[in-house]
């Protein structure tokens, strides 16, 4: 069950998967924004794949026809920033309605990589701490402060 504005948050999810009694996810741009801490990413892979099943649609969730769906679903985040020049970070010109529209797509994005992270056999919270661990060799802080080049760029 989803609330009028099709959004939930993490206390909204039920032990069976389901959600209930959404409430908004758009941040208050006064405050020092964080992410609840649930659902995980388990818990999202879990119940999509719950949808999935319940709708036989296993047969069509191969990994290349997830990565396109991921794809395509960028791709509607790319329109709404399109033609909009630049933009502050909290998006402090944009209406409710932008915002909203903006954390749904993003949630198609997160939803169909993380069914492709599972499809592929990749354990993503642990793949994403390693690549975190590999990207601090690659950019040591004391080398690359306040510089936005490519690693491959440096000489020593
Ligand atoms: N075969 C499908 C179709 C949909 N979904 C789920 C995952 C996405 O979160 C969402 C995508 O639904 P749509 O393809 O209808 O795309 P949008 O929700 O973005 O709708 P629109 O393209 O009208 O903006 O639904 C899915 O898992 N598998």
């Amino acid at each position: 069950m989803m609330a009028t504005n099709g959004t939930a948050t993490c206390k909204d999810v039920q032990t069976n998967g389901e959600v209930a009694t959404p409430s908004s996810p758009l941040p208050n741009n006064s405050q020092r924004f964080t992410f609840s801490s649930e659902p995980t990413m388990e818990d999202i892979r879990r119940m999509q794949a719950e949808f999935t099943d319940e709708r036989d649609w296993n047969k069509f969730h191969q990994p290349r026809n997830l990565l396109l769906a991921m794809v395509g679903e960028v791709g509607e985040v790319s329109e709404l920033f399109q033609w909009k020049g630049e933009v502050a970070e909290g998006l402090p010109d944009w209406s409710d309605s932008e915002r909203e529209h903006l954390a749904h797509e993003l949630s198609d994005v997160l939803i169909y990589l993380l069914e492709l992270a599972e499809k592929c056999r990749v354990d993503l919270p642990r793949a994403v701490l390693q690549k975190m661990a590999l990207n601090k060799l690659k950019y040591p802080a004391s080398k690359v402060h306040g510089s936005a080049k490519k690693y491959t760029e440096y000489t020593d």
